[in-house]
């Protein structure tokens, strides 16, 4: 037994290291640009204060992106800025410079995905999934993936997004008839999957009209993940939640894995097949997967035999990649669609000057059947809509769904810590431990690149339209400056596919629609751009708050960044212009 004079040592000597230790990680982060003042930083509480004011002040299940914008205005802290909230949160880096983003953090050197996001993304998705794969794995995805997600080969499958989208038409006209009150996320959300099952699996989803097993099981196990929207790593503790997850997790993997199965079998049977049907079939990306894969397997001379046989290691990598096409690729889009047909209300000259070059490229008076036509026998005429291009880019800009996050662990060599640095002002500044978010949200609003960030004007993409020809945005500087899709190495591999199924969803399915949002029984007719700040100086709380830059419908973090009750709201038709 010890004596008690030397538990007391010992106790002494912890707190002794103990506030050592603190008051070094506390410095760490003391002359870094950060919220400062008695509401910014604290030596105790470190930038808590900041976040508990955003807590406090945003609606409560707002996306965390909103934050650093928020932030950087009212604390003034320039383009770059440390939030650290450790021990009780996470040690953020926030960015709004797409220069330096791309030159440090995704494309000249593209650093490894951060534990905030792939813990989420593997309990999700599966430890195989390529959002959160890195090294050679990732490659060897990427590679086998890239194929079926190249541009050109997207243009073949044109013919599907049209008949999906057509669908859609339909159930969008119903609705305007009844003008009832629903969810324009969630038809969205049918649409875009229903295409993503075609263009990945060669799958008729059909989630549009009816119930499909995969869709509703992937569905299922979006609603048993935790609620991420807190900081605090407590928030949405659920005992049965692991079990729960992992039934659902075993029924989906197989549902995949069946419809592969269908495939290789499929794949084989056409191989032999004599009909012109079976072999001019248009092949999906996991077709041209299986091609790479048995191209690699003839030439190291491991194919054996006429039948091709799928090892089970790249099995299990292609139903993750599935699931990893499906999340990925369907509320992503949804989420942009919803906001576009929100916009064209709000902004009838946008609409307007849309449905003009509708008539410029299509003929005044074509009907969308005809447009279809048109479309399935020239792909490429939906890249003549260069303004309702500019109208996606815009949605995306001001509502992105998705953004990276970045991180290299901490080093106690200080030799060791990776610094970037500000061409700017020369400044070197550390990344090392902490976690580097360049939120879509906050570069989206940097003015340098993008003035008057709160208005929605499309013309700001096409230079010879712009109202800012000033803006860096058509500098060298500005050339990564939008990216909702990411750049480098690790960008979206959808987003070819993401930008085609829009292009064709709004040649078809918006001029003579009128969508008006609705929540809790109040409609948006009108809306007034205002920046986050502005409309935060009251200080109100965000119990009580209803908007974020003027919009009700403001996006919460539910695995994407999401509208706000899946965009609510009811549709009439509209005076075609
Ligand atoms: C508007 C639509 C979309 C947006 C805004 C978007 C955005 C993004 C972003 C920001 C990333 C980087 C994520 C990170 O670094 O953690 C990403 C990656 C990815 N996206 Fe998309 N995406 C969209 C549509 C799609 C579609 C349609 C698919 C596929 C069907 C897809 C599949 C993926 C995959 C697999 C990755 C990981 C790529 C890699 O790590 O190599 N996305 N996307």
């Amino acid at each position: 037994m010890l004596p008690y004079s030397s538990i007391w040592l010992v106790g002494i000597a912890a707190v002794i290291y103990g506030l050592a230790y603190f008051t070094k990680r506390r410095n760490e982060s003391k002359d870094l640009p950060q919220p400062r003042g008695p509401d910014g930083r604290s030596f105790i509480w470190g930038n808590m204060p900041v976040a508990g004011e955003c807590m406090k002040l945003f609606p409560p299940t707002t996306h965390m992106h909103n934050w650093p914008h928020y932030i950087a205005k009212r604390w003034k802290t320039g383009p770059l800025f440390y939030l650290d909230m450790w021990p009780l949160g996470p040690r953020f880096l926030f960015m709004s410079d797409p220069e330096l983003i791309s030159q440090y953090i995704t494309t000249t050197q593209s650093l490894p995905k951060s534990s905030l996001e792939t813990d989420f993304l593997d309990r999700f998705l599966g430890k195989l999934n390529m959002v959160s794969s890195e090294g050679s794995h990732w490659k060897r995805l990427r590679s086998m993936f890239n194929p079926g997600f190249s541009a050109s080969h997207l243009m073949t499958m044109v013919p599907y997004i049209v008949d999906s989208s057509m669908v859609f038409l339909d159930i969008l006209n119903k609705k305007a008839e009844t003008g009832e009150l629903f969810e324009l996320e969630d038809v969205c959300t049918k649409l875009t999957i229903d295409i993503i099952g075609k263009v990945v699996l060669d799958s008729d989803f059909n989630s549009q009209k009816a119930t499909h097993p995969i869709v509703d099981t992937f569905r299922t196990r979006i609603g048993l993940m935790p609620d991420v929207t807190s900081i605090y790593p407590w928030a949405g503790l659920d005992l049965f939640r692991p079990y729960r997850l992992w039934k659902n997790e075993r029924k989906l993997n197989g549902l995949i894995a069946k419809e592969l199965e269908r495939k290789i079998q499929a794949r084989e049977a056409s191989k032999t097949a004599s009909s012109g049907s079976a072999k001019n079939r248009k092949k999906s990306v996991v077709d041209l997967a299986l091609d790479g894969y048995e191209k690699e397997l003839s030439e190291s001379g491991k194919a054996g035999g006429a039948k091709v046989m799928v090892d089970a290691r790249t099995r299990a990598d292609i139903v993750d990649s599935m699931k990893t096409f499906i999340f990925a690729g369907h509320d992503t889009t949804a989420s942009t669609l919803s906001y576009i047909y929100y916009m064209l209300h709000l902004l009838p000259s946008v609409y307007n000057k849309f449905c003009k070059e509708l008539d410029t490229v299509f003929g005044v008076g074509t009907s969308p059947a005809a447009i279809a036509e048109m479309i399935k026998k020239d792909h490429h005429i939906v890249n003549k809509l260069e303004y309702g291009n500019a109208i996606i880019k815009e949605a995306l800009r001001m509502f992105p769904p998705a953004s990276t996050l970045r991180h290299i662990p901490a080093a106690s060599d200080p030799s060791k810590i990776v610094f970037i640095t500000d061409p700017k002002s020369g400044r070197k500044f550390p990344i090392s431990g902490w976690h580097v978010w360049p939120a879509v949200h906050f570069v989206s609003r940097n003015e340098e690149f993008f003035p008057d960030p709160h208005h929605f004007i499309p013309e700001r993409f096409i230079q010879a339209e712009t109202p800012f020809p000033e803006a860096k945005l058509f500098t060298p500087a500005g050339k990564e400056a939008w990216r909702p899709f990411e750049r480098g190495p690790r960008n979206c591999i959808g987003q070819e596919l993401a930008m085609i199924e829009s292009r064709v969803i709004l040649a078809l399915a918006v001029r003579g629609f009128d969508f008006v949002s609705e929540i809790d029984g109040v409609k948006t007719e009108t809306w007034t751009p205002i920046d986050t700040v502005s409309e935060f100086e009251d200080g109100r709380p965000g119990t009580e708050r209803q908007t974020i830059e003027g919009h009700r419908c403001y996006q919460i973090l539910r695995a994407a960044a999401k509208p706000k009750g899946g965009m609510p709201g009811r549709l009439s038709k509209r005076k075609v212009s």
